[in-house]
């Protein structure tokens, strides 16, 4: 474990600090680069920017084919980044819409720490308890082979799975508000990732993976 200095920015309008001492745990997976950030941004801060985003984001219903007919994802969606960056997603196509400030702020301060850079996000919202998102990797032919993934958590606490592909061996991790999980290496290659269906009720959650898409 090491500990980060505090760090402020604000970019445009948008003000977002991290945290006084941003402790970072590496977790040891076989097969995969996994960096965390327990407290990225102070919890009582990352609340206002859940609330902030649940407002701000342009949320949408997406709908998927399954078993010949259309049916809701089990969450909202959206889709951010620089002209160019649209995102094919089992069978979705997402244009971009232009960042707002606190995606942008956000976008900022993730890349310093991640030592990445990244030109879209894809906003999750989960309404409840009862919303998911399920199995998947990260690893559509745009991402690149070795995508550096970062996952910022807001709002109410769930759990991420994870399962490696060939040995079935899982584990899972509590993402509380103002979490960061960096994703990168192999991981996408040899693990799948989601976020199940709860019975202890949970209010709303948003989720923001930054992404590098390759043109
Ligand atoms: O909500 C999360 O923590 C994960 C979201 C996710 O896996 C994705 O957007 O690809
Ligand atoms: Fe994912």
């Amino acid at each position: 474990m090491t500990l980060d200095a505090r760090a402020v920015l604000c970019q445009n309008s948008a003000q977002v600090s991290i945290s006084i001492w941003v402790f970072v745990i590496n977790i040891p997976l076989p097969d995969a680069s996994l960096v965390f950030y327990p407290n990225f941004i102070a919890f009582a801060e990352s609340k206002v920017l859940a609330n902030t985003l649940y407002e701000k984001i342009q949320w949408r219903q997406d709908q998927l084919y399954m078993y010949g007919r259309l049916i809701d994802i089990p969450r909202l969606q959206a889709w951010y980044g620089d002209a160019g960056t649209d995102y094919q997603y089992s069978n979705l196509k997402l244009n971009p819409q232009p960042w707002n400030d606190e995606l942008l702020a956000l976008r900022h301060v993730i890349s310093e720490k991640s030592q990445a850079s990244f030109n879209s996000v894809l906003a999750n919202c989960y309404r409840d308890h009862h919303d998911s998102v399920g199995w998947h990797s990260d690893d559509e032919p745009e991402l690149g082979p070795e995508p550096v993934i970062a996952s910022l958590s807001l709002g109410a606490e769930r759990y991420f799975h994870m399962k490696h592909k060939q040995s079935g061996e899982k584990f899972k991790l509590k993402l509380p508000s103002g979490s960061l999980l960096i994703m990168k290496g192999k991981t996408q290659s040899f693990w799948q990732h989601a976020v199940l269906k709860s019975r202890q009720m949970a209010p709303y959650r948003i989720n923001l993976t930054f992404r590098k898409i390759l043109k």
